[in-house]
């Protein structure tokens, strides 16, 4: 039994507020007792969005910082220390930036814990969603894509992080190779028929969790929806159905 086993699907999911502040308290104040995670990422934390993470928290959300953090070990170890005393739940880094940032990242997790009482999960982005063979191999890796992505994704456990980011294509081999307890976080989710956008690895909800994530990412389908509280509950009653 994993220690994600046993979570709801309202649990599973993470909302990703891509957007202004105004829009995100807008959208967290529609999924308050709906949503249980919601995700700040770049376009947000550099829109004057920092303060939304211990806001967020306060009105009970848990909260996955997208940090991507890729810099040297001594940068990420302040970094991920930083964005847990802003109250960050959850953070990422790129795997890609060798074993010394990853192994530095998880002691900035620690240190938090020692300093603030309180550790964010870390995890890996393996290979970006977004990517396809192509894209991949313009940056140099010509290995195959589920290659590159379990090589990262032992390499992030190896130095002690949580978990990963992969896509849903992936989720079952990583699940197979990570074990029970490793967080297997999931973007490129698209509901049948919904637009792809820019992303290029995807699945269903259902399919991503049935294949092994722990959770799943999900952002314009919810938020540019029409009604962003009835597109959320709607892929809660579609992995409650699977
Ligand atoms: O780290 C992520 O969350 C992430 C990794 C990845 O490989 N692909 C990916 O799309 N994401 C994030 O997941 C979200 C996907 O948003 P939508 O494509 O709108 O559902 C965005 O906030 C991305 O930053």
């Amino acid at each position: 039994m994993g220690r994600f086993d046993n979570l709801s699907a309202r649990e599973r999911i993470m909302v990703a507020l891509d957007c202004g502040p105004d829009e995100a308290r807008a959208l967290a104040g529609k999924l308050e007792g709906h949503a249980t995670w919601l995700k700040v990422g770049i376009t947000l934390i550099y829109d004057g969005g920092l303060p939304l993470v211990s806001e967020l928290r306060e009105r009970g959300f848990k909260v996955f910082v997208d940090s991507k953090f890729h810099d040297i070990p001594h940068q990420v170890r302040g970094a991920v220390k930083s964005a847990a005393h802003s109250g960050a739940d959850l953070v990422t880094v790129h795997g890609s930036g060798s074993e010394a940032m990853l192994r530095a990242c998880h002691e900035g997790a620690g240190q938090a814990q020692d300093e603030y009482g309180h550790k964010p999960y870390v995890i890996a982005i393996t290979v970006l969603t977004s990517m396809d063979a192509d894209e991949l191999a313009k940056v140099g890796v010509t290995r195959p894509i589920p290659e590159q992505a379990a090589a990262l994704a032992k390499l992030a456990l190896d130095s002690g992080l949580d978990g990963i980011v992969c896509s849903p294509r992936e989720a079952r081999e990583m699940r197979e190779l990570l074990g029970p307890d490793a967080l297997i976080v999931t973007p490129g989710v698209r509901p049948a028929g919904a637009a792809l956008g820019d992303q290029s690895r995807v699945a269903t909800p259902a399919a991503a969790i049935e294949a092994g994530a722990s959770h799943i990412v999900v952002g314009r389908p919810i938020t540019q929806a029409d009604d962003p509280v009835a597109a959320f509950e709607s892929i809660v009653a579609e992995l409650e159905r699977a």
